[in-house]
């Protein structure tokens, strides 16, 4: 059991801060209040004068899958030889003893939905996983998220020679896979029982199933205004579930998306505009988005920006005029949502998991310091080298 003594509680969902005890059992908060009593045996945190916050969430990088400090040899999260591949799972290339994890959990990131990149039209699934862990499966939160595709330059790039030279051929090759799977999932749904009408096992056509049937999003990768349009246009076409990843010229639409109502996960802003897409690239994007009422998250896409410094993204969205606390649900509540698992994580109430930093500050300041993290009620040490 750990009991979380008179903290100042930032709990995601009210925008007021209060003073409060949690009460934490087997991983989950048990209860959130003022003077609980403190049960025999509990693990006694004194976080009186510290902020409390729920774990920090990311809703959309790569964590794991890109080997820290290695090259080639760690770079798992690309399928470079097929630019229709759905049938992957991001959790087959997380590797859980990568050193970005421990500096993630140290810096108050307990959960990250990570998963392919971008080269491909359709690269496959993200997952969710704690980032502490020694065995993938049992960091997982929910697998099988989300279904991630890509417009713009990145499979135009990629398969420029091959396959993909335009962002016509991009579009086309998704509604191409589309109208199969729609074809593949309703000659199975006719068969019924019987195995002879069946059409034959298609791994691909077959990982479209839950995207058809809306039990998860497509996760789609776009940063100009036009792949912004085209992502959510395809989306209406074949009446689908869709999130938007980078949002990055979303500042230059804001009235079109707030219409929209789909998640956005806005960023990697910490970094130059390495390519034409991005050169419109601002910090005032998420503060814009949010306060037109969209659902923003703010993301790393880490590595392309350290996984540590989602915090400190959030505090460079204020800088630029966004709203505290809408910048503290972007990295807790909404990537919660956003990822479809906001029942376990994403802010401080009762019945989730017990996933709790603890600083001397706002997180949004790099003079803060981090001073417990815990993930799923047990303590990581805010030491890098665990
Ligand atoms: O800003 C970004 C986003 C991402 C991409 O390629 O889209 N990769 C990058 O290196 N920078």
């Amino acid at each position: 059991m750990l009991f979380v003594k008179n903290g100042m509680i930032h709990d995601a969902i009210h925008p007021e801060a209060f003073l409060a005890d949690i009460l934490a059992e087997n991983g989950k908060i048990r209860a959130i209040g003022e003077n609980l009593a403190v049960p025999d045996g509990a693990e006694i945190v004194n976080a009186e004068g510290l902020q409390v916050y729920p774990g920090f969430v990311e809703a959309h990088g790569h964590i794991g899958l890109d080997g820290y400090g290695i090259g080639y040899e760690g770079m798992d999260y690309n399928e470079m030889n097929d630019i229709l591949s759905p049938q992957m799972r991001g959790i087959d290339g997380v590797k859980p003893l990568d050193a970005a994890f421990p500096k993630a959990a140290a810096a108050g990131v307990t959960c990250v939905c990570v998963g392919p990149g971008s080269a491909n039209v359709l690269g496959g699934t993200f997952t969710t996983i704690k980032t502490a862990g020694k065995r993938v499966d049992d960091m997982v939160v929910r697998d099988n998220v989300a279904m991630k595709c890509a417009f713009g330059e990145n499979p135009k790039r990629v398969y420029r020679d091959k396959k993909d030279s335009s962002r016509m051929t991009t579009a086309a090759l998704l509604r191409e896979i589309l109208f199969k799977a729609r074809e593949y999932m309703e000659k199975k749904e006719n068969a019924g029982d019987d195995i002879s009408k069946r059409p034959a096992f298609d791994i691909k056509l077959e990982a479209l199933i839950p995207v058809l049937k809306k039990e998860i999003p497509l996760k789609a990768h776009a940063h100009a205004a036009e792949d912004l349009f085209t992502a959510l246009r395809i989306a209406r076409e074949f009446d689908l579930k869709i999130t938007l990843e980078h949002v990055t010229e979303g500042h230059l639409i804001v009235e079109e998306l707030a219409k929209e109502n789909v998640p956005l996960a806005v960023g990697p802003t910490l970094t130059s505009a390495s390519k034409y897409e991005l050169r419109n690239k601002s910090w005032t994007t998420p503060g814009l988005l949010a306060a037109a009422g969209c659902q923003v998250s703010i993301i790393t896409d880490s590595p392309v920006i350290p996984q540590e410094y989602l915090p400190l993204c959030a505090g460079l969205a204020v800088q630029a005029g966004m709203d505290p606390f809408a910048a503290l649900q972007a990295i807790t509540i909404n990537p919660a949502r956003h990822a479809g698992i906001a029942d376990r994580v994403g802010s401080l109430e009762a019945g989730k998991d017990a996933d709790i930093v603890i600083t001397d500050g706002c997180p949004f300041q790099v003079s803060t310091t981090v001073k417990h993290v815990f993930i799923n009620g047990k303590a990581i040490s805010p030491d890098c080298s665990v």
